[in-house]
């Protein structure tokens, strides 16, 4: 069904740009905003977000992740992210907000919210998909980035297709289920980037009973 994805090695485009969707599995959307509201947000949510930066065990080592992490859901939902459960925190009013303006723009119901904060180029996040098990057969998650303009990366887990956008501040990119599926991810690190940056990924969390 998705075999005609079409190559795109090495593209460079902006989400905002609107210029790219890979054949509709990475689709950039407009939210009603202005600048103004965009550095509001940064500042706001640097300061008040609990930042944790978590770690986790592998081969009996411990490794601390390159970036910090804060993790929001409706009561009694559960996440756990390379096998490590995410602590929960309840709903900052902000975020609040803006879920409900993002469930309206996309018509999804996301229950939950990773935020990440690259300090700096140097924090990243390397290869993966976001199909953990709670997240469900068909993940959609919708992701918006604050501060510092980075580079996404994405390669194709069965070929040699592979590309990447930058995002900025304000970019607010969907990923549809087949992203997840085909597709692996990653924001790389960028010494020379000095500023920091906040991503949220809107996402819907299944309770253990219903996957
Ligand atoms: O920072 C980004 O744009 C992507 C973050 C990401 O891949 C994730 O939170 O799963
Ligand atoms: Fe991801």
């Amino acid at each position: 069904m998705y075999d005609d994805v079409v190559a795109i090695n090495e593209t460079h485009a902006s989400a905002s740009e609107n210029s790219l969707s890979i054949d509709g599995l990475l689709k950039p959307l407009k939210l009603p905003f202005g600048r103004d509201m965009y550095d509001h947000l940064l500042s706001q949510l640097e300061q008040s977000i609990p930042w944790q930066q978590d770690s986790f065990v592998s081969f009996d080592r411990r490794f601390t992740i390159p970036r910090m992490q804060a993790w929001f859901a409706d009561d009694g939902l559960q996440y756990r992210y390379a096998d490590n459960l995410m602590h929960t925190q309840p709903w900052l009013p902000e975020l609040l907000q803006l879920r409900q303006i993002i469930n309206n723009a996309t018509q999804c119901e996301f229950n939950a919210v990773l935020a990440t904060l690259y300090r700096h180029g140097n924090d990243h996040v390397t290869w993966h998909s976001d199909d953990e098990r709670e997240l469900g057969y068909a993940p959609v998650i919708a992701s918006l980035s604050l501060g510092a303009t980075r580079c996404f990366q994405f390669r194709h887990k069965e070929n040699d297709t592979k590309g990447e956008i930058s995002l900025h501040h304000g970019d607010l990119i969907v990923m549809e289920p087949a992203f997840q599926h085909y597709w692996e991810h990653q924001v790389p690190p960028q010494p020379d980037v000095l500023e920091p940056r906040i991503n949220l990924t809107f996402r819907r969390v299944y309770s253990e009973a219903t996957y």
